[in-house]
């Protein structure tokens, strides 16, 4: 096959599925070895093997070999999933020349998710020119460890970003709808006088309860953010009336 990107000794090239058997045991062998750096698997090896084994059509490969196989990376669409290099060669710009391949391929840009906790892989993307945009407290992943979002944005960063500002507020928009409703609802009960109206404690209690979440926003910020959502709520829920 024809080498995508190589250097003296070290061959670039898409995996196919003869390479998933070995793609899977350097897996296995890099994550071992990066504890603690990065939280162990959840899944035991042969789950490990078998996910390989059924992602081979689903996902794209790359492969780095010197005769056998170094470094690999998966995609998913616009995600990087995974970057691998074995630990003896760690360190040998090997990283480098797969995600440099990987840019190429995605010039549009392309997201991933790191540990928080992986330092090294953290400052490498740094590095690189991939930026961080969002820290979660790991409870969405199976290893419940936090993480971050990065991305590398691409060749027109500001239409990468705010792609992914329109995919948040897509988001957005559905929540909004849900808690709407939610407000109008509770209005519905309100009936008895002295009920009405708004009622602070409640509402700083809720940007309270919100800035637990979201820290970074802290509760003041949270709760004007809340006082703007609720009143248009009500004055939704006043000019149509229950639903
Ligand atoms: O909990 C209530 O009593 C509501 O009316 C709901 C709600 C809200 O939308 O969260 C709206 C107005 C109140 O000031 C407090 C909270």
């Amino acid at each position: 096959m024809t080498p995508i990107e190589s250097d003296a000794d070290v061959l670039i090239r898409p995996g196919t599925a003869e390479d998933l058997a070995e793609i899977a045991e350097l897996f296995i062998a890099t994550r071992r070895d990066a504890v603690p750096q990065m939280p162990p698997v959840v899944s035991d090896d042969d789950a490990i093997r078998q996910w390989f084994a059924d992602h081979c059509d689903t996902h794209e490969y790359w492969v780095a070999e010197d005769g056998e196989i170094i470094g690999f990376a998966m995609l998913d669409g616009a995600w990087l999933n995974s970057l691998y290099v074995g630990p003896p060669r760690q360190g040998s710009g090997i990283g480098s020349m797969l995600l440099d391949l990987i840019k190429a391929q995605r010039p549009d840009g392309f997201g991933l998710w790191v540990f928080a906790s992986n330092a090294s892989a953290r400052g490498f993307y740094h590095r690189h020119g991939l930026v961080e945009l969002e820290h979660t407290d790991g409870s969405a992943n199976a290893e419940r460890s936090p993480d971050v979002r990065m991305a590398w944005p691409g060749q027109d960063p500001i239409r990468y970003l705010r792609g992914r500002i329109d995919d948040v507020d897509d988001e957005l928009a559905l929540l909004l709808a849900r808690r709407f409703a939610l407000t109008a609802t509770v209005q519905g009960y309100k009936s008895t006088p002295g009920q009405q109206g708004r009622d602070s404690a409640r509402e700083r209690a809720i940007a309270e309860r919100m800035a637990a979440h979201a820290p970074g926003l802290g509760a003041d910020a949270i709760a004007r953010i809340m006082h703007a959502v609720i009143s248009e709520s009500l004055d939704a829920y006043e000019s149509r009336g229950p639903r």
